[in-house]
């Protein structure tokens, strides 16, 4: 399969070099150091698994259209992004989001209505220019977006899973960005504001308490929405936390570094959805605006 990883950082980095290693046709289209460091010495991952692939790298989305495009950018750039790939999207092209946050999805069907949703618990970072690390190995979910299987979602995953990724197709995408979406938007304001790994929270019973608080306040927005979930939020809250006890949350991460959140696309958007509905969302709104309130710390 012809693929494109739009936004070649640390998941699409490891996405492309699992599907490369299985003979895919993968193209990785990212900044201009990372690429360069690949087309110099190829791109290595390490970690869970450790090898070395030679996959296309480029700054610029090639003009023919591929069968897959994986967006991996962080949500705040995935408009610029795609209006960048416009002219590479051929009426066969599909589109899949792995990326956190709400929107992404919706950005794509703007392009195409060949649009799937996918979430991953998979880690990854990128240690330094043309090396990823894979630091977790996680399930991969992706379906058609909003709703619905799909023939072509069936032939991602089986490649996915070819490729070493657990991976499963769910009819209800929508209810799984959202409950990712939501638990993030419990987990991550929270550890970042108080500098913490995610274990503090489960430890700490007021911090707990508000992170349950956060998630039935998103699934009171989802619910309105007619959003349904096949795993609860408030489970896989507790779940999340347990299994990441000793991650520091990647908001934390990206504040520690000065770059921007993607608080905007997780809480801003439950706000957003929020005021759609005429529902007050004042838990996402304190969250929200302390974060935005450290990340102009930062700069
Ligand atoms: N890193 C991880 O373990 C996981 C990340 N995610 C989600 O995946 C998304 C990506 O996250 P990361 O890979 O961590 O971010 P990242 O910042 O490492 O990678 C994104 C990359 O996209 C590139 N980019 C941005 N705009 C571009 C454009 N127009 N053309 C080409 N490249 C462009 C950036 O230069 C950057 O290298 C986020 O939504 C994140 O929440 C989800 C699960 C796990
Ligand atoms: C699951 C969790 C909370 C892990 O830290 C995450 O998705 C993140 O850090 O963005």
């Amino acid at each position: 399969m012809k693929i494109y990883i739009l936004g070649a950082g640390s998941i699409g980095s490891l996405f492309g070099a699992l599907l490369s290693k299985i003979g895919e046709d993968v193209t990785l289209i990212g900044r201009e150091k990372h690429v360069n460091a690949i087309n110099n010495n190829g791109l290595r991952v390490v970690g869970v698994e450790e090898f070395t692939v030679y996959p296309k790298a480029v700054t610029e989305v090639p003009p023919e259209p591929p069968d897959l495009i994986i967006l991996a950018t962080k949500s705040y750039s995935t408009a610029y992004a795609l209006e960048c790939a416009k002219e590479s999207i051929g009426e066969d092209t599909w589109i899949l989001s792995i990326q956190n946050g709400l929107g992404n999805e919706d950005e794509a069907l703007k392009y195409t209505k060949n649009v799937l949703g996918g979430i991953t618990t998979n880690g990854a970072a990128l240690e330094r220019w043309g090396v990823v690390r894979w630091a977790g190995k996680g399930i991969t979910i992706i379906g058609n977006y909003p709703l619905g299987k799909g023939e072509f979602a069936e032939r991602v995953a089986v490649l996915f899973k070819k490729a070493g990724l657990e991976a499963k197709v769910s009819e209800n995408i929508v209810g799984w960005k959202w409950a990712k979406a939501i638990v993030n938007s419990a987990i991550n304001p929270i550890g970042a504001i108080m500098e913490a790994k995610n274990g503090y929270i489960l430890e700490n019973e007021h911090l707990l308490a508000l992170a349950m608080e956060v998630v039935k306040e998103g699934c009171q927005i989802a619910t309105q929405r007619g959003i349904e979930f096949e795993v609860h939020p408030m489970n896989l809250l507790l779940e999340t936390l347990e299994r990441t006890r000793d991650n520091y949350n990647s908001m934390l991460q990206d504040i520690k570094r000065g770059k921007r959140t993607e608080i905007d696309f997780i809480n801003g958007k439950i706000i957003e959805y929020g005021k759609d509905m005429g529902l007050k969302t004042p838990l996402n709104f304190a969250l929200w605006s302390l974060v935005k309130a450290k990340e102009s710390q930062t700069k």
